[in-house]
């Protein structure tokens, strides 16, 4: 998954092979609700039969409207007919249309009703998937422009495509229908089908073209499409708000995005062009393969061969034929192009994460006894030309407080991501009490760790919730929660809001309140507490904090932290220097390490720095 370049535009084969996905897909439909797929099913069955039968009673009530206009007419005028024998299967021919017409009424209602609520369930089956699926993937996989462009494509197709459900299915419907008229067809003339397969054809070509050139389009130009999507929600976002205004950047955006979306829109002009002039042409064939058979139905009638009823049963069967073989390989096109969609659906599924339990995890040392080693550790961010960190050789021992400290770009963050497994070294390893990390499970490993990360996430969640994520299974845990709080300072800012705890935070939502950035920062510090931690790791967790605040959050710290492994990234050294032991970053590598004291005593970086921000201070 490291370097996954974006895939290769399908050919014409890719996009009938990409078939292969609607096994799978009808699959997932039947997952989704099997009730609601077998009563579609056989709705559909019956109305697919409807039109045949429909046309056959059309054909027999006007034989015998023919036979009965042969005979002479009562002299009370038409009326007279009413209650005579001979008027009794008329009757009941009309009464058995008016009735079928009833039901395929009736059908056609329930048929939608089944087909919305499948759609509804079939969305939500495959958003689920979907989410589930992003979960286990690695991070480096989301860091990666071509994975976006692809969970893009994907997360369109879970959400607007499951349409295909109903295209699916109205396609097999309309094959049965296509084979009982078309039955009736050779049975009078074999010669008449072929006529019509011949006059449609190239509607087909075409149809099929012109999607696959649809297609290709998105496909080339998904990238594009996140850029606009980015746009918009930069232009008219909540969040952007604020720095739009102040820099006055509406106008820019709105160039951008019109610059980006004229182009588009003149791709698919062409192409839409293109498709209603070919379109017109084929359709006329088609046209011109009905007007031949309609030829000779007539002049078969006029010599006697068929009945007048039998001339209105072929004559509206071909037309019926025509619409609907024209459908049908339309539909099958769309459906072929549809499941090249499907294949960016699934091929998102087939994609599998790199950092997962070996088979058979070693269980996590609680207490953990020596600590975390380094050795020799390089990591180089998927794509990225140089190295993030490299030859880090280091140990975080059982219990001491390690300060990382380093200039913007040194690697400390990087280091963290690597501790929790978020990523993999590309050289070196890592081990927990003597053995590899990639020997532990992840997830077990991630759990006995509390990190907040400096770009940690403002959730449109209660404030409890907000607290509770660090520990979501005990969300319902007020005590938990509240004790949570009390450790990072949150307490306080809870007891100003009008609905405590169950307070909507962030303004995304009605009712909610938006805090400052060091409000915020309390909260997350808070989901630390939420975890029975034996390793916490801050990064720059004071930066939006006010001094009081810092040293209280850090008093607190330090005392919590007592007897668990801990990891401080911070700029400040007033913070920094509390820790047991100071490890200097430079350029992705260990440049020194000591306590405070004995970094300051020494020329280097770290004295450097700390007398920098000391004069800024004086
Ligand atoms: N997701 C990423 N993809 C590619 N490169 C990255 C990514 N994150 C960080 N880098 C690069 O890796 C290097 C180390 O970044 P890192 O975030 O670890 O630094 P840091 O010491 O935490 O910096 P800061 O003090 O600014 O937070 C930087 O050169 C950065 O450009």
């Amino acid at each position: 998954m490291r370097s996954d370049p974006a895939p290769d535009l399908p050919g014409f084969r890719a996009r009938w092979a990409a078939l292969r996905n609607v096994p799978p897909f009808l699959r997932m439909v039947w997952q989704a609700s099997p009730g609601l797929l077998v009563l579609s099913l056989l709705v559909r069955l019956v109305r697919a039969l409807i039109p045949v039968t429909a046309l056959w009673f059309g054909k027999l009530i006007i034989d015998e409207v023919v036979r009965l206009a042969a005979t002479p007419a009562p002299e009370t005028g038409p009326l007279g007919w009413i209650g005579t024998d001979s008027t009794g299967t008329l009757v009941l021919l009309l009464g058995a249309e008016f009735l079928l017409a009833i039901l395929s009424d009736l059908l056609g209602r329930l048929g939608g009703l089944i087909d919305t609520l499948l759609t509804e369930r079939l969305t939500m089956a495959s958003s689920v998937r979907l989410m589930d699926h992003a979960a286990s993937l690695d991070l480096a996989a989301f860091e990666d422009a071509g994975f976006q462009d692809r969970l893009e494509r994907a997360r369109r197709q879970s959400g607007g495509r499951m349409t295909l459900t109903g295209q699916i299915l109205t396609l097999m419907q309309d094959g049965v229908t296509v084979a009982s008229l078309a039955g009736g067809l050779v049975l009078y003339n074999p010669w008449l089908i072929l006529l019509l397969v011949a006059a449609l054809v190239p509607a087909f070509l075409g149809e099929a073209h012109f999607n696959a050139q649809n297609y290709n389009l998105d496909f080339r130009r998904t990238p594009e499409r996140r850029e606009l999507d980015y746009i918009r929600v930069t232009a008219a976002g909540v969040e952007t708000a604020k720095e739009i205004k102040i820099f006055g950047l509406a106008p820019f955006l709105i160039e951008r995005y019109r610059t980006l979306s004229e182009s588009f829109y003149r791709a698919r002009r062409r192409i839409a062009s293109a498709r209603a002039a070919w379109g017109t042409l084929f359709s006329a064939l088609g046209t011109a393969g009905y007007y031949l058979a309609y030829l000779w139905m007539i002049g078969a009638t006029l010599t006697g061969r068929l009945s007048i009823g039998d001339l209105t049963f072929l004559a509206g069967s071909f037309l019926r034929l025509r619409g609907l073989v024209e459908g049908l390989l339309t539909g099958f096109s769309t459906t072929a192009s549809q499941a090249l969609y499907l294949e960016d659906l699934f091929g998102f599924f087939r994609q599998k994460p790199t950092i997962l339990p070996p088979a058979e995890p070693r269980a996590l040392p609680r207490p953990i006894r020596e600590g975390f080693r380094f050795e020799g550790v390089g990591f180089r961010y998927p794509g990225a030309e140089s190295w993030a960190v490299r030859d880090l050789s280091f140990k975080l021992r059982a219990g001491e407080t390690l300060a990382l400290v380093g200039e913007n770009g040194a690697g400390k963050t990087t280091l963290v991501k690597l501790l929790a497994r978020l990523y993999d070294p590309d050289e070196g390893r890592i081990l927990l009490d003597g053995q590899d990390l990639r020997s532990f499970d992840p997830v077990a490993l991630r759990g006995a760790m509390g990190v907040i990360f400096q770009d940690f996430v403002r959730y449109s969640l209660s404030a409890g919730e907000n607290i509770a994520v660090g520990r979501i299974e005990d969300r319902d845990e007020p005590a938990r929660i509240e004790e949570a709080a009390r450790r990072s300072l949150a307490d306080r800012i809870v007891a100003r809001m009008p609905e405590g705890y169950g307070q909507m935070l962030g303004k995304r939502f009605r009712d909610g309140i938006e805090l400052s950035g060091g409000e915020w920062q309390k909260f997350a510090i808070a989901r630390a507490y939420m975890r029975d931690a034996e390793v916490l790791i801050l990064d720059e967790p004071t930066a939006a904090l006010d001094a009081r605040s810092e040293f209280e959050v850090f008093q607190r710290f330090k005392e919590l932290s007592a007897g668990r492994t801990a990891v401080l990234i911070s700029h400040r050294f007033s913070s920094v220097r509390m820790a047991d032991r100071i490890l200097v970053l430079a350029n992705g590598r260990v440049e020194a390490s000591g306590t405070h004291d004995e970094l300051v005593a020494r020329p280097g970086r770290y004295a450097e720095l700390f007398e920098l921000q000391a004069a800024g201070y004086r």
